[in-house]
C-alpha cells in the first residue's frame, strides 16, 4: 500500500508513461501505467473505445486508476482520467504529488504521425482542441509543470527529482544519486496500448 504518490498526468504523449517508469526505477519505487493496467484487463485501448464506447471505458478506468493511487509509489494516468470528478478529488489531496506534462503542439506532431493506436486522436488538430479543453483541469490538479518539448528525458526525470528534493517528498530518500546527464535507449512503449 502506497501512503503518497508521485502522479503523472497530462495530454497525449506528453511523455507520462517515458517519465514515470524511468523515475521510479530511479526512486526504486513500485510503478504503474493505468493504459498498461486498462489494456492488460479489457484488451487494448485503441479497439475497446471503438467497440465499448468512451463511457464505459471511463468508467473502468476509473477503477483502474482508484487502485493504482492506492497500491503504487508512481503512477501514469491516461491522458483524460482526469475527466473523473472522483480521480480529481484523490488528485487534489496532499499525499499525491502531481506532475503536469505538457509539450507544444510541435513537439506532439512529430510524436504522434504515422500512429495509429490512439482512438480519441486523429491528428495534432484533435489534440490541440482535446488540450485546451481538458488545459484547466490539468492546470488546477498540477503541483509542478514540466514541459517536455524538444527536450531528452533525462532532463526531464532531473526536473521532477529536483521538485521533489526542494518539498522534502518522502519518495526520494532512495534517490542518493547525482542529476542524470544522459538518455538509455529504451523500448517503444505506446504500442502496447
Ligand atoms: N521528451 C521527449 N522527446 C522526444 N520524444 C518523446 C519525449 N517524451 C516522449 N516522447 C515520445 O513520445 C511518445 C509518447 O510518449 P509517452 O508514451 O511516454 O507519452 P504519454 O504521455 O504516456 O502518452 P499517452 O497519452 O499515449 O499515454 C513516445 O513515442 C515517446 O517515445
Ligand atoms: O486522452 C485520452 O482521452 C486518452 C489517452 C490515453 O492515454 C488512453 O487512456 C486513451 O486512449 C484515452
Ligand atoms: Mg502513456
Amino acid at each position: 500500500m502506497a501512503s503518497m504518490s508521485l502522479v503523472f498526468i497530462g495530454p497525449p504523449a506528453a511523455g507520462k508513461s517515458r517519465a514515470g517508469k524511468r523515475i521510479a526505477q530511479r526512486l526504486k519505487s513500485s510503478y504503474a501505467d493505468t493504459d498498461k493496467l486498462f489494456s492488460r484487463d479489457h484488451g487494448a485501448i485503441h479497439e475497446f473505445i471503438p467497440r465499448e464506447g468512451e463511457p464505459e471505458f471511463r468508467r473502468l478506468e476509473r477503477e483502474i486508476v482508484a487502485a493504482a493511487l492506492r497500491d503504487y509509489e508512481v503512477v501514469s494516468l491516461g491522458g483524460g482520467a482526469i475527466l473523473d470528478a472522483d480521480t480529481q478529488r484523490d488528485l487534489e489531496r496532499d499525499e499525491h504529488t502531481v506532475i503536469l506534462l505538457v509539450a507544444s503542439p510541435a513537439a506532439i506532431e512529430e510524436r504522434i504521425t504515422g500512429r495509429t493506436n490512439r482512438p480519441l486522436l486523429s491528428g495534432i488538430d484533435s489534440w490541440i482542441a482535446t488540450y485546451e479543453t481538458r488545459k484547466p483541469i490539468y492546470d488546477r490538479l498540477a503541483d509542478l509543470t514540466v514541459d517536455t518539448s524538444f527536450r531528452p528525458m533525462w532532463q526531464v526525470v532531473n526536473d521532477v527529482r529536483r521538485y521533489l528534493k526542494r518539498t522534502n517528498s518522502p519518495l526520494v530518500t532512495r534517490d542518493q544519486g547525482d542529476d542524470e546527464t544522459h538518455d538509455t535507449p529504451e523500448v517503444e512503449e505506446t504500442a502496447e496500448q
